[in-house]
């Protein structure tokens, strides 16, 4: 049965917690109404994921109550009191388990709050139906879930919380690793959960997202709950005030300024017939000094094989060489030779591909540069802290001490600290791939006005990126992905929102 308009599915009231001398919340307060899309908006490091923990019972506030449905906050200690209580929570970061099968990961911690009396089989069927709404198409659930893509797995993430068949639906930044269409299946579900009665809290750092989706909205800045605005009744103008307590964002540039000159511009680096999947079509490509080339298209279209393949990897039998001119012509054949000549990679999937848990803040950073540290046998790890601090400052990570584990971040700074590897490093050519997920709309802009100041020094920018705008707004030109191969290359006075999806979908004029 529908629960009455308003009936109030989670209540938390000034909320606080702080992990040592950090302090992630700080009087946060939130009321989820039955059937409604209540988003949570805040810069990053504002304590959205620290909230969310609290909700799902993964951690326990200082102070502060929170009720969820009948629950009172004494009896949520731990993760399976909130599932009981009816929360399902997709984290942020991707729970997935490579090695086990589809079908073992959507059961993943299900048992035995919520499987009830539904039989191995009738699960098997359900999850199958959801994965089809949510995909299009069911994967094999009983294949290993390594063998999906990041889209595909966190799809996955998300249909274990739908099977839980929850009251309260949290999804903290679950549409970040998804391609365009899973995101719009994904809104058609949320609205029809919305419609029985699903209180959903929504965090995303995409205001498109926000704006189609969020009943109301609530904006945390530095832990505290600082607004709560009902949709319709603000600008986007308020919402940035709220987040930051500033009046706009801080000046990034919104086009690029300087057009190249195709002729004159020095190539730095070029594939020549490189086949990134065995029988697709294959990619001759040049990269010029201080341009920035846009990479776009469907999900899993060869895009993330055509920014490895810079990168060095070797595609099997694939023929071509990829080389960097300077005086030489110098293969990359590996990672190795890639960072050797100057070449920096910000992947895709942070946590696995990138990051170095249990190592600090400053080691993280440091990786790239520590040669530059070292005198004779001695680190010298002064240097790495002053060097980290401008890079800090300039892409406004917020942290405690350098010296503190690189997971006590927020998922965005921990995503800028990659970032500042690289930019550390000066590289020649920079290799992007979607660098800006789960990055707040201000730190977004500072990285614009970032990357196209590396341009206009002469750094070479590759970037990959599922956020469409962003080709739009700073890519020189963009190359469009298609069944492994480039279908079409839009240079910058083609580019708009329409012709880069129709391009995606294979409409408008080939190549
Ligand atoms: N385990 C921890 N130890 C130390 N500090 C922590 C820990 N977890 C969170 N913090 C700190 O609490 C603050 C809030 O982090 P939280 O992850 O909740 O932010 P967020 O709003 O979700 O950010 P993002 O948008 O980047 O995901 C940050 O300053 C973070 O460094």
């Amino acid at each position: 049965m529908t629960p009455p308009a308003h009936a109030v599915r989670l209540k938390a009231r000034s909320l606080r917690k702080s992990f040592g001398a950090s302090k992630a919340l700080q009087g946060c307060s939130l009321d989820v109404r039955a059937g409604e899309i209540h988003a949570v908006c805040g810069e990053n490091g504002s304590g959205k994921s620290t909230l969310v923990k609290i909700l799902s019972g993964v951690q326990r506030p200082d102070v502060g109550e929170y009720v969820i449905g009948d629950h009172p906050d004494g009896t949520i200690e731990r993760p399976r009191d909130a599932l009981r209580a009816g929360v399902a929570t997709v984290f942020q970061e991707l729970l997935m388990v490579d090695t086990v099968s589809v079908l073992d990961n959507l059961q993943l911690g299900i048992q035995p709050v919520a499987l009830g009396d539904s039989s191995p089989a009738e699960f098997r069927r359900r999850a199958q139906s959801v994965l089809e709404e949510l995909l299009g198409y069911c994967p094999d659930l009983d294949g290993a879930a390594e063998g999906l893509s990041l889209s595909e797995k966190q799809t996955c993430s998300i249909a274990r919380s739908l099977l839980r068949q929850p009251d309260v639906l949290i999804l903290d930044e679950a549409t970040s690793a998804l391609d365009a269409e899973s995101r719009d299946r994904l809104f058609v579900v949320l609205n029809r959960l919305r419609s029985r009665g699903v209180g959903i809290v929504f965090i995303s750092h995409r205001m498109d997202e926000v704006d189609e989706l969020a009943d109301r909205i609530t904006v945390l800045r530095s832990g505290a709950s600082v607004a709560t605005l009902e949709r319709g009744k603000f600008t986007r103008e308020d919402l940035i005030h709220h987040m930051t307590g500033a009046d706009q964002l801080t000046a990034g540039t919104s086009e690029r300024q300087n057009q190249l000159d195709p002729v004159s511009t020095h190539a730095v680096m070029r594939m020549r017939g490189v086949r990134i999947r065995e029988n697709s079509y294959p990619v001759d490509f040049t990269l010029r000094q201080g341009e920035i080339v846009g990479v776009g298209g469907l999900d899993g279209h060869g895009q993330d094989e055509f920014l490895l393949a810079l990168w060095g990897h070797q595609f099997g039998s694939a023929g071509g060489v990829v080389v960097l001119e300077d005086e030489l012509e110098r293969p990359i054949t590996s990672a190795s030779a890639a960072v050797a000549s100057g070449i920096g990679y910000v992947p895709r999937e942070r946590r696995s591909q990138a990051l170095f848990p249990a190592l600090t803040i400053r080691e993280n950073f440091g990786v790239r540069t520590l040669e530059r540290d070292t005198v004779g046998p001695f680190l010298m790890w002064s240097r790495t802290h002053l060097r980290f601090e401008h890079n800090a400052k300039k892409l406004n990570i917020k942290f405690g001490q350098d010296t503190d584990l690189i997971t006590t971040l927020s998922g965005g700074n921990q995503q800028k600290v990659i970032l500042a590897r690289w930019l550390a490093s000066h590289p020649r050519v920079l290799i992007l791939n979607d660098p800006t997920r789960g990055i707040d709309i201000n730190a977004k802009r500072d990285l614009y006005a970032l990357l196209v100041e590396l341009a206009d020094s002469g750094v070479a920018i590759v970037m990959n990126s599922t956020e469409i705008d962003e080709l739009v707004e700073l890519a020189d030109r963009v190359l469009v992905f298609r069944e492994g191969a480039v279908a079409r290359e839009l240079q910058r006075e083609e580019l708009s929102r329409t012709t880069l999806v129709e391009s995606f979908f294979g409409m408008g004029r080939s190549r």
